[in-house]
């Protein structure tokens, strides 16, 4: 078997980027164990950043169908993972979104596909909130829509304040829900606990 990791052109400048950061801690990169590991991190970044290449359209697919419902529809517990844009460390957690339509319903994996789009960026968790109520809003024409969301924040955890039990929770109101206490209410009670810190 070749030594020489396989490199698709799409991934060229970024393995060398890679490289290149390895090769400042000191490491050797040709060492057996890290022959392939700029490459692989390089693929691995790709994912963890998709969100980039991904459009609105291409992502609900036009899953939007007629409803009359209009009570608080809540999708709750959507796990995501995003990398905080300061220092590009991960952070994680779940998202719960609720909103009231008016005429038409989104399919239910769409909220998730949406949370991924955005979470897969570089990141706060403030704006990625605000980035996933928006979108909803924008595809449903609902009458309103919230969205909460709690996360661990590994530059919190492994570096910096060195603190494993926080989480951090943000919120985005739209619509109604920015005047309406009673359906306000309504989301926040619905909306599980504050999860624990993983
Ligand atoms: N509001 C917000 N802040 C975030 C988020 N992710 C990371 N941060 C913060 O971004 C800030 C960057 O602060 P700086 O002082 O510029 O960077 P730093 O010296 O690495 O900060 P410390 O983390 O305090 O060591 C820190 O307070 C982080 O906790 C986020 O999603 N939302
Ligand atoms: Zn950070």
């Amino acid at each position: 078997m070749s030594n020489t990791p396989i490199v698709t052109p799409d991934y060229k400048e970024s393995t060398e980027s890679y490289r290149q950061l390895i090769a400042s801690t000191g490491e050797d990169l040709d060492r057996p164990g890290l022959l392939d590991t700029p490459v692989r991190a390089a693929k691995a970044f790709a994912h963890l950043t998709q969100g980039y290449h991904q459009s609105i359209d291409e992502v609900v697919n036009d899953a939007v169908f007629p409803s009359a419902n209009r009570e608080l529809v809540l999708v709750q517990n959507i796990e995501f993972y995003s990398l905080c844009e300061h220092h590009m460390l991960p952070f994680h957690g779940v998202a719960h979104i609720g909103y009231l339509p008016d005429g038409q319903v989104l399919g239910l994996s769409k909220f998730a596909r949406i949370v991924d789009m955005f979470a897969r960026r570089l990141q706060i968790q403030e704006n990625l909130s605000e980035q996933i109520a928006q979108t909803i809003m924008d595809v449903t024409g609902c009458r309103g829509v919230a969205v909460v969301m709690d996360a661990s924040h590994m530059c919190m955890m492994m570096r910096g304040v060195s603190k494993q039990h926080s989480t951090t929770r943000s919120t985005a109101m739209l619509g109604e829900y920015q005047h309406n206490n009673q359906a306000r209410n309504e989301f926040l009670g619905a909306v599980p606990k504050r999860q624990p810190a993983f």
